[in-house]
């Protein structure tokens, strides 16, 4: 048992889901896995290991923000052993020519967090996906003529900001879309050699106020879930 995870060793897989949400993390288990059993409650914060097309896999909530889901990156690579990590996420889109139900890859991330300003001081870190989980994302998703984006994404520390003219000046740089904890994943990984990507479906566009009804949103989160589980799979 860890301080925020109450599994024993051997209880999470090496290759695993991180959606924000912890009923989105339910959902997925009782949805794409076979006989999962939850390992975690603490916090409500739900983590369950099942298999999918035979394989072992976890899925656990880490929360909003890069200090949430900071903790269950630590936890889950240094405590558990996790080696594949992949965000299945939602966030809002900055380009106009990106729609909702869009499937976005964050290739990196850039952030308005100090995390690694205070760990890095006077440098930049550029925190990217690891390139393999990337590539076989890419392909399902080709391969599925799903709509996709690959690129820099914004991993904000604030849902609801005063101005907006910072995020329109990331877009003009060609952030695609903002979300709020791939830096962390990314710079987690990165740290402990680990493997990790974000994959983002646009549940609303920042700019235009379009949005997803909830049962449009389920659906194009299920591409993006199978999306995921089929790169973790993939050899
Ligand atoms: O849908 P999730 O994975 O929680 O991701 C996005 O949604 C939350 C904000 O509503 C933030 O966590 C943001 O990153
Ligand atoms: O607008 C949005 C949508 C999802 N997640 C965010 O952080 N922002």
């Amino acid at each position: 048992m860890s301080v925020h995870i109450n599994a024993k060793q051997g209880d999470i897989a090496e290759s695993i889901l991180l959606p924000g949400d912890p009923l989105r993390a339910k959902y997925i288990a009782e949805t794409f896995l076979e006989n999962a059993e939850c390992y975690n409650t603490v916090r409500g914060m739900l983590g369950f290991t099942g298999t999918y097309k035979g394989k072992r896999i976890s899925v656990q909530g880490t929360g909003m923000g890069l200090p949430s889901i900071s903790i269950y990156v630590n936890e889950l690579i240094r405590e558990y052993g996790v080696k594949n990590l992949i965000r299945v996420g939602s966030c809002g889109a900055i380009q106009k020519d990106i729609k909702v139900r869009d499937v976005i890859l964050a290739m990196t991330s850039s952030t308005d967090s100090n995390i690694n300003r205070n760990n890095f001081p006077g440098f930049d870190y550029a925190p990217c996906a690891d390139f393999a989980l990337l590539q076989k994302a890419y392909q399902t998703g080709m391969d599925n003529k799903m709509p996709i984006r690959v690129g820099n994404v914004l991993s904000a520390d604030v849902f609801y900001r005063d101005s907006m003219e910072m995020v329109e000046k990331l877009g003009t740089y060609g952030v695609l879309a903002v979300e709020m904890e791939t830096t962390a994943l990314y710079t987690l990984a990165a740290k402990y050699g680990a493997h990790a990507l974000s994959i983002l479906t646009v549940s609303d566009h920042i700019f235009t106020g379009e949005e997803t009804t909830a049962e449009e949103r389920q659906t194009t989160f299920n591409d993006m879930i199978v999306m995921a589980l089929d790169a973790l799979i993939k050899e």
